[in-house]
């Protein structure tokens, strides 16, 4: 969004849309509380580089498309750049811009030295064959060439990639270097260089800072009845660790909706389910619910684990959960804070509660950089120390100054980098 002195000088940018628009006014609304100076917050409303490719692929029948793709750094001020790459129809230059703007203060909030980046390719994953897939991550990778690398800008998996694409692009960047250069991304499988237990740090995060706002609200995580939105890596993962630890899940859904039964569901063979048939559809059990329903449940805890924008101005005052666990980036609209806010229904952050799979690819990327690779249990402990002190910070905060815990996590992050540019002098 453009700043009064922004819009003087020049027409809005090419990635001024409305997720980059929530962006900007969240860090808005915490910029007041992190002292940081009005320049570095100018500097910090931009990202530093937005690159545009265009993909030509050939289709398994013979015809030829070009997909295009993005990626967008926002800050490289305290390391190299971090953030998945997301395969979906919806994907765009806003999407991930604003996207990076969240990967810069979640990093600097779990205090990893990265700073924020996204990408992704608009193409309809679910439409698309293996091989077909093979050959947009090659040449997505290729086009990306010249501004990705272990000291530049690490991708990841996101929404529709996993393993495999990361396994397509690390073997794609090698190829071009002449040796195997397994930090170039993370979330890959073990076999080249990946990590223990990075598949399910998103979710087992997610549900570590469930844990912890339960012990601060004096609940028995063994007591509450969730639902999940999502049911891919983070909401499949954080659906069967809840499980684990005694909670009830008694929802879940994809993209071919939801499925609902208070007793609660049996995660484990709905997972096997899922990854047989690849989605909950013709699950027979249950009742079957809309998203929008599933959203709209009697629970305890609510855990987003789709997409961006799900709870907004239009079903915020249906929602009847008593916390809500943010597993996907961007799933509240500010609409939707201040309503859940008013009604006393607090959020868990997104970039708080998600930041389990970027604290594991920080992990990874160690690793491979020494040539020396930990166990399940260090990691899995590493990542709880990590997690549990990001959440301490960010509870402290907005109990001392009566603020939300979205604007707490944001003013950790930007504190932190507001200070690093500064130091550096990278505002003269
Ligand atoms: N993977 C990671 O490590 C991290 C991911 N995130 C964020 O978490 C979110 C989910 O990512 P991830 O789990 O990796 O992605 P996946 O592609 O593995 O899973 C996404 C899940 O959400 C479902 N879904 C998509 N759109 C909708 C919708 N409109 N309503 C209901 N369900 C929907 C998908 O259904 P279907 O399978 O039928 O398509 C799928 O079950 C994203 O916001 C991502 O940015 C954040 C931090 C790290
Ligand atoms: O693992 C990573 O590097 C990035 C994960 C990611 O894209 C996210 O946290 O949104």
């Amino acid at each position: 969004m453009a700043s009064t002195r922004e819009a003087e000088l020049h027409a809005p940018l090419e990635w001024d849309t409305p997720l980059y628009r929530t962006a900007v006014a969240q860090f808005d609304q915490a910029v007041p509380h992190a002292g940081i100076h009005p320049d570095i917050a100018e500097r910090l409303r931009y990202p530093e580089r937005a690159f545009i490719v265009s993909c030509p692929v050939r289709l398994d029948d013979g015809r030829r498309v070009v997909f295009p793709g993005y990626r967008v750094q926002h800050s490289s001020v305290l390391g190299p750049t971090k953030g998945g790459v997301r395969y979906d129809a919806e994907v765009s230059l806003g999407e991930c811009a604003a996207l990076a703007v969240w990967m810069t203060w979640k990093c600097a909030l779990l205090r990893l030295p990265y700073g924020g980046a996204k990408g992704g390719v608009r193409c309809n994953p679910r439409a698309m064959s293996q091989a077909e897939l093979e050959r947009v991550t090659r040449r997505y990778t290729s086009e990306l060439l010249p501004i990705i690398g272990p000291q530049e800008d690490i991708p990841a998996p996101d929404m529709a990639t996993n393993e495999q694409t990361m396994a397509w692009m690390m073997d794609t960047y090698s190829m071009q270097r002449g040796f195997a250069v397994p930090e170039v991304v993370t979330g890959k499988p073990i076999s080249i260089g990946g990590s223990v237990f990075r598949h399910e740090a998103t979710g087992a995060g997610v549900v570590m800072t469930i844990a912890r706002a339960c012990e601060r609200l004096d609940w028995k995580l063994s007591e509450q009845r969730c639902v999940v939105q999502g049911f891919g890596n983070v909401g499949g993962i954080a659906a069967q660790e809840l499980v684990d630890r005694g909670a009830t899940v008694i929802a879940v859904s994809d993209v071919s909706g939801g499925v609902y039964d208070p007793a609660g569901l049996d995660i484990p063979s709905m997972s096997a389910y899922a990854k047989e048939h690849g989605s909950l559809e013709g699950w027979a059990t249950g009742s079957r619910v809309s998203n929008e329903e599933l959203l709209e449940l009697e629970c305890d805890i609510l855990v987003l684990a789709a997409r961006e924008d799900q709870v907004t101005s239009a079903n915020a005052h249906l929602l009847q959960c008593k916390l809500i666990a943010e597993g996907a980036n961007g799933p509240t609209s500010l609409e939707a804070d201040a309503i859940l806010r008013e009604r006393g229904i607090p959020i868990l952050p997104d970039i708080l509660t998600n930041a389990g799979g970027v604290t594991v690819s920080y992990f990874e990327w160690v690793q491979d950089l020494g040539r020396l690779f930990w166990g399940r249990d260090e990691i899995r402990a590493k990542l709880a120390e990590k997690m549990n002190d990001a959440f301490d910070r960010v509870w402290e905060i907005s109990h001392e100054r009566d603020i939300p815990m979205r604007t707490a996590a944001l003013v950790t992050g930007i504190r932190d980098v507001g200070a690093a540019l500064e130091a550096r002098g990278l505002y003269p």
